[in-house]
C-alpha cells in the first residue's frame, strides 16, 4: 500500500478546505499500522481514499498493486472485495443471527456454498470467543460482542488488507487484546496488511508501526518491536 503527493479536499469555491497535505506513505504488507491525531487531522479521510470508499483527487494511491487514481468504477470494486472494514457503527442486520452476518462477509467475495461459508463463519466466531453465540440475533449480543462479530464478518474472506476505525473501542481488555493478536497472526501467516485509527493504549504498544497526523500531515513515523 503506498501513497505519493496525496492531496485532499472538501467543498468548493469559498468552502474549499484541504483535508490531506503532500501525503507520502508505504506500509509494508503483513504490518500493523496504526494512525492516531487529534480530531478532524485527516484520519478517515486517508483510510477511507486507501480502501477505495473515495476518489483520489490528486496524486498517487497504490493499492495490492493497482493505481487507484483514475482508476475504473469496476476495477476499484474488484479492488474493495479484497479489503475487510471494520468500522465504528457496526452495521450488523438485525434480523439475521450472528453467524448469518458473518456468512454474508464470505459471500461477498464470491458464490460460496452454504455449508463451507457456514463453517468458515463458526471458525472465524470462534477465534474471536464467540462460539457459543453463532445463532444470537444482534439484539441478543452485548456492543463488544456486536462489534466483535462485526470483525469476524471483515476477517472471514481472507482480506488482503483490513481497514479499521477505532475497532476495540467497544471491547473490554481481553478482547480488544485479542483482536490485535488475531490481526498480527493474520498478518504473519497470510500477509494481511492491517492499517487502524485508535487512541487504544492496548494497541499502540502492540502495533509494528505508528504513524501521527496532525492537520492533514504526517508529522510522526515511529517504527515498534511489535
Ligand atoms: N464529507 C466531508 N465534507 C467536508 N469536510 C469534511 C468531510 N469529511 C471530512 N471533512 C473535513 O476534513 C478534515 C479531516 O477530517 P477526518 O474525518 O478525516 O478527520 P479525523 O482525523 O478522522 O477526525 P476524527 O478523529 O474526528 O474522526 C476535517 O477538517 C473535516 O472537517
Amino acid at each position: 500500500m503506498q501513497t505519493r503527493a496525496l492531496n485532499h479536499w472538501f467543498g468548493a469555491g469559498e468552502a474549499k478546505k484541504q483535508a490531506l497535505y503532500d501525503i507520502d506513505l508505504r506500509i509494508a504488507r503483513g504490518s500493523l499500522t496504526v494512525l492516531v491525531g487529534p480530531s478532524g487531522s485527516g484520519k478517515t479521510t486517508l483510510l477511507t481514499l486507501l480502501g477505495c470508499l473515495r476518489e483520489v483527487q490528486d496524486g498517487s494511491v497504490t493499492l495490492l498493486g493497482h493505481e487507484l487514481h483514475g482508476a475504473a468504477p469496476a476495477q476499484t470494486m474488484a479492488l474493495r472485495r479484497r479489503l475487510g472494514f471494520i468500522f465504528q457503527a457496526h452495521n450488523l442486520h438485525e434480523s439475521l443471527t450472528a453467524a448469518q452476518n458473518v456468512v454474508m462477509g464470505v459471500q461477498v467475495r464470491g458464490r460460496i456454498d452454504d455449508a463451507p461459508a457456514r463453517q468458515a463463519a463458526a471458525h472465524v466466531l470462534g477465534l474471536l470467543g464467540l462460539s457459543d453465540r453463532l445463532d444470537y440475533l444482534p439484539a441478543n449480543l452485548s456492543g463488544g460482542q456486536k462489534q466483535r462479530v462485526a470483525i469476524a464478518r471483515a476477517l472471514v474472506g481472507n482480506p488482503d488488507v483490513v481497514l479499521a476505525d477505532e475497532p476495540t473501542a467497544a471491547l473490554d481488555r481481553d478482547s480488544g487484546a485479542n483482536v490485535v493478536d488475531l490481526l498480527k497472526r493474520l498478518g504473519r501467516a497470510r500477509g494481511t496488511t492491517t492499517l487502524m485509527v485508535t487512541h487504544d493504549n492496548r494497541i499502540l504498544d502492540r502495533a509494528d508501526r505508528i504513524l501521527t497526523l496532525e492537520d492533514g500531515r504526517i508529522v510522526g513515523d515511529e517504527a515498534r518491536g511489535g
